[in-house]
């Protein structure tokens, strides 16, 4: 195996073969190739049952593989001690398996204490991991688990996965157990976050909305653990390989490319004359489609500014996002 090759190019994680068979015969995973680039986010999703689950604890070992391989920044770590393996991967559950009978702050020090940092470390590193989360160490650190809102542990459940720095981090439906509302919160947060980080992360979810929100790239699985296509979330959503992947996207997927449409400077039509402050609204380039139009909704306009930095570059209509949706087909 060429260790510096699958390093070289970028690739985080590689599962070359990789099948699960459960001793009861049952096969949750078949064959399965997949490479996830160093800080890209990758959703695993598809239906209960097909095998999501099973890809992603192979990655850290909690299920041995039966068949194939799996390399971590080209190392073969199918053989390596998984207790060693997994210090440097962080792991989110949907029970995220707080202790309950210790404070947020302890919880989240736990993995720091481990490696041998010292309290002091440990308390300063954590309350900074609170802060990123968006929990106020002074306010939540001193907390138990149960004093705290579904949310607000899942995001206890982050800081405490990040403490230790590693640079892959596995989700599996981390915010599946919140209400939609705060769910929505976690997931923009998330994402503003993995940006900032750059962690390698692999996140599995059964809800193909959160998958083209967040994944960089999106595996659709089918019962029987297939992969069925493995794509940018505006190609999954314009060109489906096959039915399969066309029905799980569902009917709706016109509209969720609006969400997945980024604006750009062919989208947009010249006005001469007109200066950014001419307009009531604007979107920057690279904004989606779907911000541009909720704008349009909200102001009651027909349409919006569009600027490039302090750049005023031209206006987005409603017949310009529906041009801007026909080329993504073509994409
Ligand atoms: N320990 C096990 N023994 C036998 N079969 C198992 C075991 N764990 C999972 N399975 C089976 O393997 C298949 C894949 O399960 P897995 O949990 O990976 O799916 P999933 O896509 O994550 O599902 P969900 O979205 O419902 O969590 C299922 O048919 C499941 O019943």
């Amino acid at each position: 195996m060429n260790a510096t090759a699958s390093a070289g190019d970028g690739t985080m994680i590689r599962l070359s073969g990789l099948s699960k068979t459960y001793p009861d015969g049952t096969v949750a995973v078949q064959e399965l190739d997949l490479d996830v680039g160093r800080g890209e986010l990758v959703c695993l999703v598809g239906p209960s049952g097909c095998g999501k689950s099973t890809t992603l604890k192979m990655i850290n070992r909690l299920v041995e593989p039966s068949t194939g391989l799996i390399e971590i920044e080209g190392r073969d770590v199918t053989h390596e001690d998984p207790v060693k393996l997994r210090r440097g991967i962080g792991y989110v559950i949907q029970q995220v398996g707080l202790f309950p009978h210790q404070r947020v702050i302890t919880n989240v020090m736990t993995v720091p204490l481990l490696y041998g940092e010292s309290k002091a470390t440990a308390r300063e590193r954590a309350r900074e991991l609170l802060t990123l989360v968006g929990l106020e160490p002074d306010l939540y650190g001193d907390r138990y688990p149960h004093q705290l809102s579904g949310g607000q542990r899942q995001r206890v459940g982050v800081a405490r996965a990040l403490a230790a720095d590693p640079p892959v981090l596995l989700m599996d439906e981390p915010f599946g157990a919140v209400d939609p509302v705060v769910r929505a919160r976690l997931q923009e947060e998330f994402r503003r976050l993995q940006r900032e980080l750059e962690k390698t992360v692999v996140f599995v979810t059964h809800d193909i909305d959160e998958a083209v929100l967040l994944g960089d790239r999106v595996a659709v699985f089918a019962e029987g653990g297939r992969l069925l296509q493995y794509d940018t979330p505006a190609r999954l959503l314009a060109h489906p390989v096959n039915d399969e992947v066309a029905t799980f996207v569902g009917a709706e997927h016109g509209l969720r490319r609006l969400s997945v449409t980024r604006i750009d400077q062919d989208h947009v039509e010249p006005v001469d004359g007109v200066k950014a402050a001419d307009l009531a609204t604007t979107v920057a380039v690279g904004a989606t489609l779907e911000e541009a139009l909720a704008l349009m909704l909200r102001d009651d306009r027909a349409m919006v500014g569009v600027t490039d930095g302090p750049r005023f570059v031209g206006v987005l209509t409603p017949a310009g996002v529906h041009r801007a949706l026909r080329e993504s087909l073509k994409g």
